[in-house]
């Protein structure tokens, strides 16, 4: 990224969290934290990534910043200018002012821009998403649906609408003439090259493109990366690049912003993420890229299990749970795979899904065929060791202990006394401290408790000097 550039949007503390109702009276019993405080800095010209499994919150983060759903918390500065009537409210926002909600607020923070500013606001900055076909009325011509933001945003003529609609179809790569054919008619290439037209018609600053190439064809996708490029290029946009595809994000993304659960875990500039990623959920998700060289697969560390639920994300760093590289406590000296299994059978235990009768329908399935079918203590014991990955005998004396008492806990179902046993060996700091951002290099920060940054940093937005 060019340094001296302007930021556009700054992202603070953003927070997008739904509530969990129950009942008739929808009486709030949790809440999903979606988006738990984020922190970013979109600058003028960049393409800023934003990478992460599906469900660690970048398409609510999206959202909730543009305001196509109102953020919880946080303040999405806009460096642009919109500003001016801050005093015409509507009765929904004179309310959330007599609440305070927004009496602090900076008069540029979108988060409390009135509809009319929004409404400049939104001419700014657009959005474009995955599926391109959902995206379209099919009862309008495409030529129509790409002029359609010049209306809303005041352009009466209808000749100089078409003159400016056929003109972005040029510029997609389609033709002026298409402006007269339906949907239908298009591939999901060509769809998704109308929504880009759509997208710029209204000249914006920056656009949000939330998986805009996952529902193409990968043969389709670099074609249409590669326009994204050079329309950026041509009209000096400056983009938010939501995927969960590595590989994508490489080919487009200045630098890249990595989410897990609801946080923004590392934030490099592009090359330097990838040759030398910090945070373990980052190597995770770049030994996950396919690659034809079959030399080359299979090395880096797997990323197993799903996204835990951001109803009740996990304490100290969120993804401890699934980290390769959860650190162990000093007193013990296990192999890594065996700690993380370790942890796993700790975890499941503690979460009620393993007990005695599981036990024995592993034993039972674990039995050759003509076997009949009975299966004393030492199968069951086996067999659960078996479905952890847990070898016979841990590397480390105090480890194999309370391994297996655990398991004998556990075949005379009790549960409490298992969790307790394992709780008491297998802990980690991942799990109690939450880790800092550190800064890593100039550019780089982490948050990780093996990351050793030169210093530790408020926001992932110190990794630049910005505004
Ligand atoms: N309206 C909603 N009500 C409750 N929970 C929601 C709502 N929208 C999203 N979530 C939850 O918030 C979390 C983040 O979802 P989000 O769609 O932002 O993730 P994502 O990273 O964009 O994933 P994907 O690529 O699958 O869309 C998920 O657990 C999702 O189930």
């Amino acid at each position: 990224m060019n340094e001296a550039a302007d930021p556009v949007l700054s992202v603070r503390g953003l927070k997008k969290h739904y509530p969990v109702t129950k009942g008739i009276l929808r009486r709030e019993v949790g809440r999903v934290k979606a988006v738990d405080g984020i922190d970013f800095t979109l600058y003028e010209g960049e393409t800023l990534g934003l990478v992460g499994e599906s469900g660690c919150g970048k398409s609510t983060a999206a959202t909730s910043l543009l305001r196509l759903e109102e953020p919880t918390d946080g303040e999405v500065l806009y460096h642009g200018e919109v500003p001016e009537d801050t005093n015409r409210k509507t009765p929904l926002e004179k309310l959330r002012n007599l609440r305070g909600d927004d009496e602090e607020r900076a008069p540029n923070d979108v988060v409390g821009f009135s509809q009319s500013q929004l409404k400049r606001f939104r001419r700014k900055a657009q959005m474009i998403f995955q599926n391109p076909t959902s995206s379209f009325d099919p009862r309008m011509t495409v030529g129509e649906s790409v002029a359609e933001p010049l209306l809303i945003h005041g352009l009466d003529d209808p000749e100089e609408r078409r003159e400016i609609a056929e003109d972005l179809l040029d510029r997609v790569g389609l033709d002026a003439a298409d402006y007269d054919r339906y949907p239908h008619e298009f591939s999901g290439g060509q769809k998704q090259r109308v929504a880009l037209a759509r997208a710029l018609v209204v000249n914006p600053e920056f656009v949000v493109a939330d998986e805009p190439v996952s529902a193409l064809d990968v043969s389709i996708q670099s074609e249409i990366l590669s326009l994204m490029r050079d329309l950026q290029d041509r009209f000096g946009l400056s983009m938010l690049f939501i995927s969960h595809d590595m590989g994508v994000i490489r080919e487009i993304c200045d630098r890249v912003a990595v989410m897990y659960l609801g946080e923004i875990v590392e934030v490099a500039p592009t090359e330097e993420l990838f040759r030398n990623p910090q945070h373990p959920y980052t190597q995770a998700l770049l030994a996950s890229i396919p690659t034809p060289d079959p030399r080359q697969r299979g090395l880096g560390i797997e990323l197993t299990g799903d996204v835990p639920s951001p109803e009740n994300p996990p304490s100290g760093c969120r993804f401890h749970t699934r980290c390769p590289k959860v650190i162990q406590p000093d007193d013990l000296d296990l192999p890594q795979e065996q700690f993380r299994c370790a942890l796993d059978f700790r975890h499941q235990v503690e979460g009620g899904d393993v007990d005695a009768e599981g036990a024995t329908e592993l034993a039972r399935a674990h039995q050759r065929d003509g076997d009949s079918g009975d299966v004393n203590r030492d199968d069951r014991r086996r067999a659960l060791r078996a479905e952890f990955d847990l070898p016979d005998g841990l590397d480390d004396p105090t480890a194999e202990e309370s391994v297996a008492a655990a398991v004998d806990s556990v075949l005379d179902d009790d549960l409490d006394a298992a969790a307790e046993q394992l709780s008491d060996t297998f802990t980690t700091v991942c799990e109690r401290e939450t880790p800092e951002l550190e800064r890593t290099s100039e550019d780089h920060v982490a948050a990780c408790h093996l990351v050793d940054g030169t210093e530790t940093v408020e926001t992932a937005t110190s990794e630049v000097a910005d505004d």
